[in-house]
């Protein structure tokens, strides 16, 4: 299905496993698609709607890179939760979606009953790194501005953050290069120019407004994340951190069904 949101036309797919009354807005993280949760929707109650995030996936775009800023992603899917649900939702982000899903619940509180963040970040505090990431993300997006996608996606795959990936099955790991290669390699490179991790604000100073409940997700393997997720939890004031144990920085692809329980223990008490 698609939907225009501010003059962006966004795909986005509707999965209803049962008649439970829960709706779920799943944000997939930098080069996924609407396929990122495949492995573990099957486990989800109720009514799911999964986007493809601002040029990626079926959501391209030739916008420049500041209609990718994140005040403009959140008042985008602001706007399908308006249309398209009934809020307050169920709202679950992963990685560049969890900061994306953050920014959305400290900006439009009312349309969040419960969030879900999945190896992410508040953001970068400190200015110095955060000018330094943002000259990193431009030298990406260089890369990726010149068509270089398979040495980025390469490159991206090596990554410390991702290394226990290369203990997935061969079908699991061929999905997810397929899915980051079937990218438009400059709505990827605007993606981290307008909403990279120091492109995006410092979060950390609004964490404790949030009074919903809030689940932090981390993989045991992913020892960056596993901090980040352990100062995000003694700043909220519901947060509840779990560690997905054999699982690195993607614990719904890595753990699926793990990953879902948790998910699931959290909803028995809210
Ligand atoms: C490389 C770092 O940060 C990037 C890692 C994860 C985020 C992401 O969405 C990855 C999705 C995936 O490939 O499975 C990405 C983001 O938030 O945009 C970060 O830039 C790092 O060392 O923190």
């Amino acid at each position: 299905m698609e939907i225009i949101l501010d003059r962006e036309k966004y795909y986005f797919e509707t999965v209803t496993n049962n008649k439970q009354p829960s709706q779920w807005l799943l944000l997939h993280g930098f080069m996924g698609s609407h396929h990122d949760f495949d492995a573990v929707i099957p486990y989800l109650n109720g009514t799911i709607l999964l986007p493809d995030l601002l040029g990626h996936g079926k959501s391209r775009t030739s916008a420049p890179y500041t209609r990718y800023y994140i005040d403009r992603q959140i008042d985008d899917l602001a706007g399908l939760i308006k249309q398209r649900m009934n809020p307050p939702i169920n709202l679950w982000g992963y990685s560049m979606g969890g900061r994306l899903a953050l920014g959305l619940t400290l900006k439009h509180p009312k349309l969040v009953k419960r969030l879900v963040l999945e190896s992410s970040t508040a953001g970068i505090t400190s200015s110095v790194e955060r000018l330094n990431r943002r000259q990193h993300d431009q030298q990406l997006a260089k890369t990726l501005k010149q068509g270089n996608l398979f040495e980025f996606v390469s490159a991206w795959e090596n990554l410390k953050l991702f290394a226990s990936q290369k203990r997935l099955s061969l079908n699991r790991q061929k999905f997810i290069h397929q899915q980051r290669m079937g990218q438009d390699s400059i709505c990827l490179a605007n993606s981290l120019l307008g909403m990279g991790t120091g492109t995006m604000p410092n979060y950390w100073p609004q964490l404790h407004e949030l009074d919903l409940p809030v689940t932090l997700l981390a993989g045991a393997l992913d020892s960056k994340y596993t901090k980040l997720t352990a100062q995000m939890e003694k700043i909220l004031p519901c947060g509840q951190r779990h560690i997905v144990r054999a699982a690195g920085h993607n614990t719904h692809l890595e753990q699926p069904f793990m990953t879902a329980k948790i998910i699931k223990q959290e909803e028995h008490y809210k």
